[in-house]
Formats: structure tokens, C-alpha cells, sequence
């Protein structure tokens, strides 16, 4: 018999009153928590890991017991599996689920093209990719008179691979300020890793709701149906649509078996579902374009569901940070999140970093970032605060893209800074910054290099590096 629902927990009020992780809470004080929110509304539930299979049925009894396809399945549901990898993928990396519907996935109207200019998808060709250092100020939220939601409100600012072959990503920022109520969407070309950065989003997937944070992250894989709401009315963030293999957690080694970010620590949601029919619209990207259904339905109709391929969320906060306590700044690897594998070991397609708040220790050290040039290409963002290699510049909202080779590092001012500070334990607070880091070649989108946030004068961040060779040691 599966285990219903044994292991939820409450995970959305303790964040803003301790600062810490919600699941960094013990047991008692998970459980001492009210399931209700200052403001009134039900706090969601979660179950806590990474890849588990779950199990979760908002009726009791709706999940099948000992079998996945039943001749019949408890109150009328139809059972359909849901398979994010092959059906022969080795068992440590297989990734599916069953989920128990009040209607199967395959009923809806045609799929037709859906325009949406500013949505770009691999091969990126639009315009050639540059080695030239890029920097762009953040998007501004939509001005009164404009209306978008969450797939409205996407554009594309760079990207690589192409989703045919499932290598690769598409890099997008949203500015959203529409709820999605008779609008759902799902991704075939990609999982979806949802960095907000400005209002929380609230999403309601098939597998049940996941609230997120600025300061967390959401995954939504490849072919799950959701919608986005938003409390605060708008909403400002990144998205990484990975083409490639799903994300996991990167390999410890001799850091040992806990550390970076924990697999207790990531909450997929539980089971709840939507009984609602009308007039609504199913959208789909799929082959580098976004595709529209008419569907008289919800699609997130799912009552019960099992398995190990579900949407999760992970507040950053919970991320064990692992750095130098004698000297020399580490390669910023210590700070993966998610990785996404290629097929050659050790280089991603993708790899998720933070840049949290840290003690900064490190003895007889240039301590910030150091100069460098990387055969990987770099895109980053900031959520919020200052990142330690920029002095100015680089705003929360903003991205920056160092490509394959390009020298980058620090700003003079940083460098003049670090170079004279007294080297005293120094906390860097109140920050986090964040990069998308793939082996492929990142292509700006020509709305990328054409927009007026691009920063004209990015390069000159270095001019103020002075020659301070003398000849002499
Ligand atoms: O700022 C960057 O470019 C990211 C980065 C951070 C770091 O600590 C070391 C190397 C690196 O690429
Ligand atoms: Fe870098």
C-alpha cells in the first residue's frame, strides 16, 4: 500500500519569520505550524526529496493500489503515464508518473499556431553569436495598458542547441501582470527552471500547487500542464527552458554525502485537482513554437498520481555553501544547484549556480571572482543585492553573457577594492546571484542585441584597470 500523503509538510510560513529554509525545520516545529497564512488563504503542502517516488491522492482511495492500469479505477478516473525519459532509461535516471484523471491528456480540439514574436527557440540563428561581452539592464514590468501573463510575457534573450535533438536551452526573462485562470501551458521542447525575481508566483500543475518565492526556484518538466497565478498582482523573473537531460543534483565526491543542496530540502507538491469546464485554451510549445487547443476543460483534472517525474521547488536558502577556509578563490562549481548532464562526463548542457550570501575567509586572497576565460559559456542574473565581481551595473533583473573564451572578472572598481581590503572574515549579505553555465555557445536573439537595455558601454567596466607593472617583483 503507497504511502498517502504521510510525509507533507507546510512549508510556506516559517520562511519569512526565521530567514531559514522551511525545511530546515524540525519536525515539531513543522508541526506546530498552522496551515494558514497571515493573510488568511490555506498554506500548500509539499512532500519533501528530490526524484522520490511520491505518491499523493486528493481522494482517498483514488490511487490504485499494487497496480498502475486497473480495469477499472476508483471514482471513474482514467489512468495515463506521463514518461519524462525513455521507457528504457537505466532505473537510476528512469523518470516517470501515473496519474488517475477525470479526463486523459488527449482530449482537446487542434493544435494550431500561436504567434508569439519575441519567444525564440534553438537552432538559434537569428542573428550570429558574438564574443563580445554583453550586459542588460532588467525588463520593466508591463505599463498600465499592457496586459500579459506568464507565456505572454516571455522573451528570449539568448539561447543554444536546439530542442529537436534535446540539447541545449533557451534563456527567457517574463514580465507577467495576468493570472492564468482559462489559459494553461505546457512545454514539450524543455523543462522549465523558474527563477523569480519579483513577485511570487503561485502554480497550479497537474501533480497539485507549488507557491514560489523570489529566492526559490520552480521546475516544471518537460509535458506537465500548469497555469501561473500571481498573488502580487505582477511578476518579474528568469526562466531556463532545458532542452537537454533533466536537471539533478551534481555529484559530491569528496565533499561526502550532504552538502550543496540536499535532497530533503526540494518540495514536490501534493495532489489537487480542478473539476472546472468552459471555454479554455490549451497552449503547447513544441518544435521551437508555441501551439494553441481549444479545450472545454481543466487539464488539471489529476486526482491521484505516483511516481519520480514531478514539478518541485527549492528555496536557495536551504543551500549548504561550500567554500575555501584557507586561501584562493574556488571555481564557482562549489555553487551548482542542478546540473544538467551532456553525454560527455563532467560537462553540462546546463548547470544551475547560485551566488548566496557566504563568509568570505579566504586568506592572502584576491577574494572576488578572479579574471578568467572559460571554454564554458556564462549567462547570469541577478535576484537581488550586488554580485561581488560588479561594483555597478549589473541590477536585479539584469543578465550578463560572457560566451566561450570571452575574458571577463571583475570591474575596476571591484579590483581596486579587493586589492587594498584588509582581509578580516567579511559576510556578503543580502545577495544572490545566479548563472546558467552550458558547454554550447550561447546566441543573443536579435531582440537581445536590439533592445535599448543592452548596455552600450559594458566593456568600458575594465577600462579603469590600471597597468601597474613595474618590471620589479
Ligand atoms: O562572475 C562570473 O563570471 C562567474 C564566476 C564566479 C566565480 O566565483 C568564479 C568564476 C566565474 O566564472
Ligand atoms: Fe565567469
Amino acid at each position: 500500500m503507497p504511502t498517502l500523503q504521510s510525509d507533507t509538510i507546510s512549508a510556506s510560513k516559517s520562511e519569512a519569520i526565521i530567514g531559514l529554509c522551511a525545511t530546515s525545520l524540525s519536525e515539531a516545529a513543522q508541526k506546530s505550524m498552522q496551515n494558514t497564512r497571515a493573510d488568511g488563504t490555506e498554506a500548500v503542502r509539499y512532500q519533501s526529496g528530490f526524484g522520490n517516488d511520491f505518491s499523493s491522492e486528493a481522494l482517498p482511495g483514488a490511487l490504485p493500489v499494487a497496480q498502475n492500469s486497473p480495469q477499472k479505477v476508483a471514482y471513474g478516473l482514467y489512468a495515463e503515464q506521463l514518461s519524462g525519459t525513455a521507457f528504457t532509461a537505466p532505473r537510476a535516471h528512469n523518470r516517470r508518473s501515473w496519474l488517475y484523471r477525470i479526463r486523459p491528456a488527449a482530449m482537446h480540439h487542434a493544435f494550431e499556431s500561436l504567434a508569439h514574436p519575441l519567444l525564440r527557440s534553438g537552432p538559434f540563428k537569428q542573428v550570429p553569436a558574438s564574443p563580445n561581452q554583453l550586459r542588460w539592464d532588467p525588463l520593466p514590468l508591463p505599463s498600465s495598458g499592457q496586459v500579459a501573463d506568464f507565456i505572454d510575457g516571455l522573451i528570449t534573450f539568448a539561447g543554444n542547441g536546439d530542442p529537436a535533438l534535446q540539447a541545449g536551452m533557451g534563456i527567457h526573462l517574463y514580465i507577467a501582470n495576468r493570472s492564468m485562470h482559462e489559459r494553461f501551458f505546457y512545454d514539450a521542447d524543455g523543462e522549465l527552471l523558474i527563477v523569480p525575481q519579483q513577485g511570487r508566483l503561485r502554480a497550479h500543475t497537474e501533480f497539485g500547487v507549488l507557491d514560489v518565492t523570489p529566492g526559490e526556484i520552480l521546475v516544471i518538466p518537460r509535458g506537465v500542464r500548469f497555469r501561473v497565478v500571481l498573488p502580487d498582482g505582477e511578476a518579474r523573473g528568469y526562466v531556463c527552458e532545458n532542452y537537454g537531460a533533466q536537471f539533478t543534483l551534481p555529484e559530491l565526491g569528496p565533499v561526502g554525502a550532504n552538502g550543496l543542496a540536499n535532497v530533503r530540502d526540494f518540495l514536490a507538491p501534493v495532489a489537487a485537482y480542478e473539476d472546472r469546464e468552459g471555454n479554455f485554451q490549451l497552449v503547447a510549445k513544441f518544435g521551437g513554437r508555441l501551439w494553441s487547443a481549444a479545450i472545454d476543460h481543466s487539464p488539471l483534472d489529476v486526482v491521484a498520481w505516483h511516481g519520480n517525474y514531478t514539478p518541485y521547488k527549492y528555496d536557495l536558502k536551504c543551500f549548504n555553501t561550500i567554500n575555501t577556509v584557507s586561501f584562493d578563490h574556488p571555481d564557482p562549481s562549489i555553487f551548482t544547484v542542478l546540473t544538467s548532464p551532456s553525454d560527455t562526463p563532467g560537462t553540462a548542457n546546463v548547470d544551475f549556480v547560485i551566488f548566496p550570501p557566504r563568509w568570505m575567509v579566504a586568506e592572502n586572497t584576491f577574494r572576488p571572482p578572479w579574471f578568467h576565460r572559460n571554454v564554458m559559456s556564462e549567462y547570469m542574473g541577478l535576484v537581488h543585492g550586488a554580485y561581488d565581481a560588479k561594483a555597478e551595473g549589473f541590477a536585479p533583473g539584469g543578465g550578463s553573457l560572457h560566451n566561450c573564451m570571452s575574458g571577463h572578472g571583475p570591474d575596476a572598481a571591484t579590483f581596486e577594492k579587493a586589492s587594498a581590503a584588509t582581509l578580516l572574515p567579511h559576510r556578503i549579505d543580502n545577495t544572490l546571484a545566479f548563472m546558467f553555465e552550458s558547454r554550447y555557445v550561447i546566441h543573443p536573439t536579435q531582440f537581445a542585441l536590439d533592445t535599448p537595455l543592452l548596455q552600450k558601454n559594458y566593456l568600458a567596466c575594465w577600462d579603469g584597470l590600471k597597468k601597474n607593472f613595474t618590471g620589479q617583483p
